[in-house]
């Protein structure tokens, strides 16, 4: 099939649409995808961009809390009145689609909300069969099922069956994270999904970048808005406070200030039973619901970033069974900031600070992997590093390092000004160039990725309407010609990529010169 053509399936669903043969019912848009594959970004695309359309979300979580909606920032979507988020935790919505699941569906179709459409995320371990039967009976219309897929990472996940699930059941494929994988990686995803999914359409994306009315029902979009006082008046009227919890396994580690959540999906849970007796997945490989779980650190105190980066993310790193995080993380030494942690794919790590704190400072980190002990292992880490030894604190050696760090990128003109506002914090940044197009996010973004990804540094970034910066953090034991070096090779990189339709032998200083 060719990459852009138009599959059978999905020229189905885009006719029914059309000619309104979802019988008037509310449409609803399912989105599945392997752990971290951009589910939640496409989730956060839609929404941005949805103009007048009442959405109404459910979001599955797998593990333990709620980390979708903190990352969703779901208390300030709910404030617009055409939306509604549930996040149904503690488990996969699709083993036990006749608890909150299914509650929640009736809740969305009973309300006065008259919601134009549904977006379910499912959890990125769940079968989008499952949901199917569900929807029907409560009066809502499947229109189209999508998997969202990473391009570098899929030919290690594909034996997961699970994940050839994810892609049996598909219209459309969200071939994501394109911008990441190399052509050789892209289309090699497209051979696998051409041989698993059969004539799904396949559409490749960067950041699930794509046109609403390639995922959800748009037909309604020119509906008419609510007057502003009629929007005010409307509350929001699901919160997953109000739905049934799923049982799950607590553990409470010796630190008062740090509680763990941890679901195995073993025998006390529900979702396994029902898993076990389907004969579909009784093939080899991991199969759902048997192996995967999950950790959830909670912690009031705020972590030492200088053992979070020297401690913690090696560990990580050094897990072959670690297989997503995500979270919030307050660090001590960057107090003001709400920092949004993911680790996905092939250990792409990325940790963005957005908006400011709007709640009580807190960290609330989930793991999830195939071997709870090395879970465990970094959950301990990262209660130890709420309190970290003397050699950390050494503040005067690490503003020394920040200081020869400063100097070193003070003298190339592709990065902007750097500045010590927050010693030993140093923050930086390549510059953008306009006239190209090309932003500094763009730039600063893949930098970021590119030096976490190598794991000998960490860098965080801070983000507001007008810049993107990157941080380096000192410690007394960094390195911080070794720590330019890192820098300065990835700039390279990243700039020769993006600005690749330059002159080479302007390539690397003059890329900036607008
Ligand atoms: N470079 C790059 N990063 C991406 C892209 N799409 C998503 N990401 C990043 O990948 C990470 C995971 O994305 P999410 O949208 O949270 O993934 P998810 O499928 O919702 O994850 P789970 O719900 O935990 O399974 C985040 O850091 C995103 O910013 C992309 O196209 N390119």
């Amino acid at each position: 099939m060719e990459g852009n053509e138009m599959s059978v399936a999905f020229e189905n669903r885009t006719f029914n649409r059309r000619s309104a043969l979802g019988g008037g019912r509310m449409a609803c848009t399912l989105v599945t995808g392997f752990l971290g594959s951009g589910k939640t970004t496409l989730l956060r695309h839609i929404l941005d961009n949805r103009g007048d359309l009442r959405i109404a979300v459910l979001v599955n979580e797998f593990a333990g809390s709620d980390v979708d909606s903190l990352l969703l920032d779901s208390s300030r979507i709910n404030s617009a009145f055409n939306l509604s988020t549930v996040a149904l935790t503690h488990g996969c919505a699709c083993c036990d689609v006749k608890g909150p699941f299914r509650d929640a569906l009736q809740r969305i179709v009973d309300s006065k909300h008259n919601f134009d459409c549904l977006l379910i995320e499912t959890s990125g371990l769940a079968r989008p069969d499952m949901f199917v039967a569900q929807l029907e009976e409560v009066g809502i219309h499947l229109d189209l099922t999508i998997t969202v897929v990473d391009a570098e990472s899929l030919d290690k996940v594909v034996k997961i069956d699970i994940v050839k699930k994810q892609l049996e059941h598909v219209d459309l494929v969200l071939l994501n994270k394109c911008d990441l994988a190399t052509l050789g990686q892209i289309s090699d995803a497209e051979d696998i999904l051409e041989r698993l999914t059969g004539n799904a359409k396949v559409v490749r994306s960067q950041f699930c970048k794509v046109p609403l009315d390639l995922v959800i029902d748009c037909s309604k979009i020119e509906a008419l808005s609510l007057p502003e006082e009629e929007c005010n008046s409307v509350l929001p009227v699901l919160s997953h406070e109000a739905l049934p919890k799923m049982r799950f396994r607590r553990n409470v580690f010796g630190n008062t200030s740090v509680a763990v959540s941890s679901l195995n999906n073993t025998s006390n849970h529900p979702a396994v039973s029902s898993d076990k007796n389907n004969a579909d997945d009784s093939g080899s490989g991991l199969s759902h619901g048997e192996f995967f779980s999950s950790v959830t650190f909670q912690s009031e105190v705020p972590l030492s970033l200088a053992m979070f980066q020297s401690e913690v993310l090696p560990r990580m790193r050094n897990s072959c069974r670690l297989l997503r995080a995500k979270g919030i993380i307050w660090f001590a030494e960057d107090r003001g900031t709400r920092f949004v942690f993911q680790w996905s794919g092939v250990k792409r790590i990325e940790a963005v600070s957005g908006q400011p704190w709007d709640t009580v400072p807190k960290s609330c980190l989930v793991l999830i992997g195939i071997d709870s002990s090395e879970l465990e292992d970094i959950f301990v880490c990262l209660s130890r590093s709420t309190d970290p030894p003397k050699i950390f604190l050494d503040g005067g050696l690490a503003k020394e390092y920040a200081r020869q760090f400063f100097q070193l990128i003070s003298k190339d003109g592709r990065f902007k000004e750097p500045s010590l506002e927050k010693e030993p914090l140093v923050i930086f940044g390549v510059k953008g160039s306009p006239l190209r197009g090309i932003k500094e996010s763009q730039l600063s973004g893949a930098l970021m990725r590119i030096v976490n990804a190598k794991g000998n540094i960490f860098l965080t970034a801070t983000t507001s309407a007008e810049e993107y910066n990157l941080q380096l953090f000192f410690d007394g034991v960094s390195d911080p010609q070794k720590a330019w070096d890192e820098v300065r090779l990835a700039a390279s990189a990243v700039i020769s990529k993006l600005c690749k339709n330059f002159c080479p032998c302007r390539s690397d200083l003059a890329a900036h010169v607008h």
